[in-house]
């Protein structure tokens, strides 16, 4: 269990909530690729985005998740990871990739809730919400391809957390 875990999955369906939670509960460290982008350009995604458009966030994003890769860590990837065919095949050869899979009523009722706009500029133009059926069902085989476990992210954070330690020990899963 000291490879890295990756974690992938549609906005909202709650990496970075889970991710805290599962690396406190494996003593791991925590990264988050967004985070991450923040800390070291100084800007939210949404002036990354705004500054050098999507294609100039991607290829941060790609840096970004080789710079947070290390045994023992958990990583929160973003919703947009698995567009790159050399970020699935990365995450796959390094370590373990969880997909929390929800589906886009789920998904699109929390980011109403809780949309963190700066964090999540629109990706069609249409509200985050609007566009979150047709997002998810063009990057559901990406998810799907690259994840070594799908787990069901529609219970709460704590249980998204034991169903996952059950999924990389299944010796341990009840
Ligand atoms: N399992 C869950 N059940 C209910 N709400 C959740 C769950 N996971 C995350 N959330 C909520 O959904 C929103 C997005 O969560 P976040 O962890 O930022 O998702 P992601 O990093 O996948 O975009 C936050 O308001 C968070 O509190
Ligand atoms: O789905 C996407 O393309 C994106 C998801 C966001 O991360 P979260 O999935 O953590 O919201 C963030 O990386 C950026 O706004 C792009
Ligand atoms: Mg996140």
């Amino acid at each position: 269990m000291s490879l890295p875990i990756f974690l992938i999955g549609a906005r909202g369906c709650g990496k970075t909530t889970v991710g805290e939670l599962l690396a406190q509960a494996l003593g791991y460290a925590f990264c988050d690729t967004d985070h991450y982008l923040q800390h070291s350009t100084g800007k939210t995604v949404a002036e990354i985005v705004a500054a050098e458009g999507w294609e100039g966030f991607r290829l941060r994003e790609t840096d970004a998740l080789i710079a947070v890769t290390a045994p023992e860590t958990i990583i929160a990837t973003g919703g947009g990871m698995v567009l790159a065919e050399t970020n699935r095949r990365f995450m796959q050869q390094r370590g373990q990739v969880i997909w929390l899979q929800a589906s886009a009523t789920v998904l699109a009722a929390r980011l109403a809730h809780y949309p963190q706009t700066s964090q999540r500029p629109t990706l069609t133009g249409r509200s985050i919400t609007e566009e979150m059926a047709e997002i998810l069902d063009e990057r559901a085989g990406l998810y799907q391809q690259s994840a070594h476990h799908v787990i069901d992210a529609m219970q709460t954070p704590e249980q998204v957390v034991i169903q996952i330690l059950s999924a990389l020990s299944p010796a341990h899963a009840s």
